[in-house]
């Protein structure tokens, strides 16, 4: 099956907060992606909610509750103990915990699983109790990734920075599409299903989708985002969802 498309909202958030007003709306855009056949949200919370509110996720939580109840809710962020509330509040289908400093503008790379794992651990084991999948942000690092398991995680995301950054270098885009394919089948052999996200694109995604036929899903926002100014949301969505092969 094609990867599922998730929608991250960040981008649209972050634009609404140039203003004390509501709009463009981050639940209104949400809905019409959902309605155009995207398979669930993605937010990434930070603690200086500069993109996403904590006041955003329980309209997130709603809409899909009231209108889309067979989308996907993906929570994403760094584990520390008032995420966990947030995210236990408002229940994701998903946890993808991410290891970025809050200076951070963007999440930049995966977790270090041997040198993290004590601190992973009891946070994965945390979510699963109240039955949340758990998805751990990873390098494109074959080596290592049984651990992610060990820990209890259900999923890895794979980060594709480094992939999206080859925009206009082919020769290194296939350099990191190899890599990424030997990360996602190191994956699945650990008994690990495989998402990935960061900087994917209409133009990158299609060679992806090729190279891990195993992958359940993608998170895309910032090129999303920029091809619904040019395009509207829903053309956008029906384009993405074409690049994964729906
Ligand atoms: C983990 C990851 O790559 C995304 O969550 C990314 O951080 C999107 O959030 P921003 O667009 O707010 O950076
Ligand atoms: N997990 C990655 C994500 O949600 C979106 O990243 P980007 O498309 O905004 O780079």
């Amino acid at each position: 099956m094609p990867a599922r498309l998730s929608v991250n909202l960040n981008a649209i958030a972050m634009l609404r907060n140039r203003r004390n007003l509501p709009w463009p709306s981050v639940v209104g855009l949400g809905r019409i992606a959902l309605a155009a056949g995207a398979h669930g949200l993605t937010v990434h919370p930070r603690p200086d909610q500069r993109h996403i509110r904590f006041s955003d996720l329980p309209e997130i939580r709603a809409l899909i509750d009231d209108e889309f109840p067979r989308a996907e809710f993906n929570i994403e962020g760094f584990p520390t103990e008032e995420f966990l509330e947030l995210v236990e509040r408002n229940e994701p289908n998903q946890v993808t915990l991410v290891p970025d400093d809050p200076a951070q503008s963007t999440s930049d790379h995966g977790w270090d699983l041997a040198g993290q794992g004590e601190f992973l651990k009891p946070v994965v084991k945390r979510l699963k109790r109240r039955g949340l999948r758990v998805s751990l942000f990873v390098d494109p690092e074959p080596a290592g990734l049984e651990k992610a398991r060990e820990l209890g995680a259900d999923r890895i995301e794979l980060y594709t920075g480094p992939y999206g950054s080859c925009h206009s270098n082919p020769q290194g885009a296939i350099r990191e599409l190899e890599r990424l394919g030997r990360t996602a089948d190191a994956a699945t052999a650990a008994g690990l299903a495989v998402n990935a996200g960061h900087d994917l694109t209409v133009a990158n995604l299609p060679a992806l989708a090729e190279q891990i036929p195993q992958l359940a899903e993608v998170s895309i926002g910032h090129a999303l985002t920029a091809d619904a100014l040019e395009f509207g949301m829903p053309e956008t969505v029906r384009r993405f969802l074409a690049a994964c092969g729906w």
